[in-house]
């Protein structure tokens, strides 16, 4: 524990340098500042790293600066080979880890250059935002979310522990993964998220003005990814196109055989076929992972709140005369609409008393 601030102390040894000062590099900086460590920034773009330095995130390396102990390479993932490359030549004690979004085609540019790769840790933590730039960053992004490892056969425990000591000391929860696994695994639970939310998001364009006016809460619930950054995803998608392809065909084929039901409904087994697909959809949101660590433990209550200054600040007071201990709160509002959607996780013991309580107050639920 090297360092100590606002009562948490620091596992991570400064400096750390950041090389790519945007959404991530900036959120790991801004992190790890609030812990008291050292951090320097670097960017393409000087304007960025100005902007980061502005809002707490480090400050520019100078000529005088000592190696980093840790160099955190934060670039789109079609150059992160390239910066990893250059920083384990530029530093040569410093451990660099990167925290780009597919880890094996990095790892495999890395290899086939023949480079010394016992300093490098690959990482990725499973974080952001729908938007990049140094101007979204957040001290917080990382919090109770995994940041997964990948070392390989001949990472040294001190290197592992280094890149470990940040995840830790951000809030994240690190674990090891091979690169390959990485892949298959955030295929299936990011990439093709993101490319079913922006398909479906696409489908609204032809869709007129009226219909849309009507989205409710299932639509927004399902879309919000949609507005991610095309340029990010075309590099993320590409470079992790071989289980994308995979899970792209299990899907192509499932949606064949549902459009087969649909279109003869009364063919013998057509209804069980259409009811399967959404009994699988049950049994397989069932399985992911609340924020406490199980979907089944907290329900959600969504109440109507009118768009007028106050009125959430009132919900939040009123749920507290009723003694209901909100879990999760989560905000869903469309400019111009007059009602926004506020979605509290309780426990599945209280909802229905809650509901009663907020009703008798005069609250909408749904
Ligand atoms: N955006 C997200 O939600 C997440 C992104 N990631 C990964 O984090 C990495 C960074 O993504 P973001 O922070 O979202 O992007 P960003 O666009 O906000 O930041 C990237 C920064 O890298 C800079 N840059 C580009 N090439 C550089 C180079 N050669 N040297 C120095 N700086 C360079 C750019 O000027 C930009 O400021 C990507 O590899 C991405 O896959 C990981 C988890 C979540
Ligand atoms: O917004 C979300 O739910 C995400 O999961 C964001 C995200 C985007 C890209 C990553 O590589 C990791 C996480």
């Amino acid at each position: 524990m090297s360092e100590i601030r606002g009562g948490r102390a620091a596992r991570t040894a400064g400096p750390v340098h950041i090389v790519g000062a945007g959404l991530l590099g900036a959120s790991v900086g801004l992190g790890l500042r609030e812990l008291g460590v050292d951090v320097t920034l670097e960017d393409l773009s000087p304007t960025t790293v100005a902007l980061a330095a502005d809002y707490g995130a480090g400050r520019v390396r100078d000529a005088s600066d000592p190696e980093p102990a840790l160099v955190v390479v934060a670039t789109p993932p079609d150059v992160t080979a390239d910066a990893v490359e250059a920083a384990l030549a530029r530093f040569t004690e410093s451990t660099v880890t990167d925290v780009a979004s597919v880890k094996l085609a990095p790892y495999e540019t890395l290899r086939a250059r023949g480079l010394d790769l016992t300093r490098y840790v690959g990482s990725h933590p499973m974080a952001g935002r729908e938007r990049g730039g140094a101007i979204m960053a957040r001290a917080d992004l990382f919090t109770a979310r995994p940041w997964i490892i990948c070392r390989d056969g001949e990472t040294p425990a001190a290197s592992l522990a280094v890149v470990e000591a940040v995840a830790l000391d951000l809030g994240a929860s690190p674990l090891e993964m091979t690169p390959e696994d990485h892949d298959r695994a955030v295929g299936v639970v990011s990439h093709l998220p993101q490319i079913v939310s922006s398909l479906l998001a696409g489908r609204l364009l032809a869709a007129p003005d009226p219909a849309v006016g009507l989205a409710g809460q299932g639509l927004r619930d399902t879309t919000r990814i949609a507005s991610s950054d095309p340029e990010l995803w075309v590099q993320i998608l590409t470079a992790n196109r071989g289980p994308v392809v995979e899970l792209l065909d299990g899907v192509h084929a499932d949606l064949e055989s549902l459009i087969a039901a649909l279109r003869d409904v009364d063919a013998p087994g057509a209804k069980r076929a259409i009811a399967g697909f959404l009994a699988d959809g049950n049994r397989g949101v069932a399985r992911i992972p609340g924020k406490h660590g199980s979907s089944e433990r907290f329900v959600r209550l969504t109440v109507l709140v009118d768009d007028q200054p106050g009125e959430l600040g009132r919900l939040l007071t009123e749920l507290g005369e009723l003694g209901v201990n909100m879990e999760d709160l989560r905000l869903e509002h469309s400019p111009g609409a007059q009602i926004g959607f506020a979605e509290i996780a309780v426990l599945p013991e209280v909802v229905e008393d809650a509901r009663r309580d907020l009703t008798e107050r005069g609250w909408r639920t749904l």
